[in-house]
């Protein structure tokens, strides 16, 4: 069968490429239906992302945030019509000490190779996680960049000191959200403190026990453990304030991406004797257990539901653009593609 591919070929530009796909394979076909968009892909599509990147992995379909339909089961183990959430890594080894995506072998869609803008996705199984049938799917679009929080609380569970009494979150956007909202899910007794720069944003995390801006930081207050989510310029920043404020023996968890590397107070490092533990993408397991968590804890989804900004219908390509171009000047929330094309 013909597939359509839409391929971002330059900054701003979008492309339909066509593609021969072989059905008799062993790969699930997936009909995407609500795609979302990342930081990363803004990074690619504004062309920011720094000259020799954008050289070696374009041209490229975006976006690794998605969900979608079985339309055809090879093993016809999946029914038609099984909502799914695809998983954008894909290993092609395995190792007993290094997860698979940290494996310099896997493949990750939207950054060097085709993301979901595609008419079809084909997927291994093991890439593919079952959804509940009445889940919100303008909020499951998103569910990769719940993962990536998942997964880092997931390696902090392992790596960190047991005294977990409270959590600073730097970052006042879609990652810091999630990241609270998850910390007090599996936390409920520990205090999560959420430290941004906007009061508006701010005043969505209804559910953390303190907001704090990061300009009216008590000097007394002090952390057990961090997640950085500001990423960016906000990331150097963020990260001296989490060396300044956190106990000693704490792990500072890194999210965010910096397109530059950042300057780190080394020797307040040292002197406290802190964990710096950096978390990047995610793999099938973090996908398994965070719709296990939606099915746990309903009230995860709705709360994620505030996260849901501009929904687009884009049925055809200009209608990619336009996403895209809102999301750039959209100040909360994630942007959903309704993926009618
Ligand atoms: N490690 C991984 O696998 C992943 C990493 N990321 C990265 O995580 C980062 C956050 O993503 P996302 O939440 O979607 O982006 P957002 O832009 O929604 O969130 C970042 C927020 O942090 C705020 N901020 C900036 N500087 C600081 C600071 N010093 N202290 C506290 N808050 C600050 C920003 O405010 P303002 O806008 O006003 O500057 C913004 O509200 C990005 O760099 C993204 O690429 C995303 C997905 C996966
Ligand atoms: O968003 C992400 C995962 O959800 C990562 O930040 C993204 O994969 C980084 O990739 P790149 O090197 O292409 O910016
Ligand atoms: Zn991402």
């Amino acid at each position: 069968m013909i597939n359509q591919v839409y391929r971002l070929v330059s900054p701003r530009q979008f492309e339909i490429t066509y593609k021969d796909k072989s059905i008799i394979a062993n790969d699930v076909v997936v009909r995407p239906t609500h795609l979302s968009i990342c930081a990363a892909d803004q990074r690619y599509y504004t062309g920011s992302r720094g000259k020799e990147a954008m050289k070696k992995k374009l041209p490229m379909a975006l976006i690794h945030e998605g969900v979608g339909e079985v339309v055809f089961d090879p093993a016809k183990e999946l029914p038609i019509g099984t909502k799914v959430v695809m998983v954008p890594n894909t290993p092609t080894e395995a190792d007993p000490y290094i997860a698979e995506n940290y494996l310099r072998t896997s493949k990750f869609r939207s950054s060097g190779y085709d993301g979901f803008m595609q008419d079809y996705v084909f997927m291994n199984r093991n890439r593919l996680v079952e959804l509940p049938e009445e889940l919100n799917m303008d909020v499951a679009a998103f569910t990769e960049l719940v993962t990536i929080a998942v997964h880092a609380i997931s390696r902090f569970e392992h790596k960190a000191h047991q005294k977990r009494d409270t959590f600073g979150v730097w970052g006042d956007g879609n990652l810091g959200y999630i990241a609270c909202l998850i910390l007090k899910k599996l936390y409920p007794d520990s205090k999560v403190i959420i430290f941004g720069k906007t009061d508006y944003k701010l005043s969505h995390f209804s559910f953390v026990d303190d907001a704090v801006k990061i300009d009216e930081i008590p000097e007394t207050l002090t952390i057990d453990h961090a997640i950085e989510c500001a990423g960016g310029k906000g990331s150097q920043y963020a990260i001296d304030q989490i060396i300044d404020h956190i106990n000693p023996e704490g792990t500072v968890c890194l999210l965010g991406v910096s397109e530059y590397p950042v300057e780190v107070n080394t020797r307040m490092v040292l002197e406290k004797g802190l964990t710096v533990l950096g978390s990047s993408r995610s793999g099938a397991t973090d996908f398994q257990r965070t719709v296990d968590i939606y099915k746990a804890y309903p009230e995860v989804v709705d709360y994620l539901g505030t996260l849901v900004g501009n929904v687009h219908h884009v049925a055809k390509l200009g209608e990619i653009t336009e996403a895209f171009e809102s999301d750039l000047s959209s100040s909360w929330g994630k942007t959903v593609m309704r993926w009618k094309i």
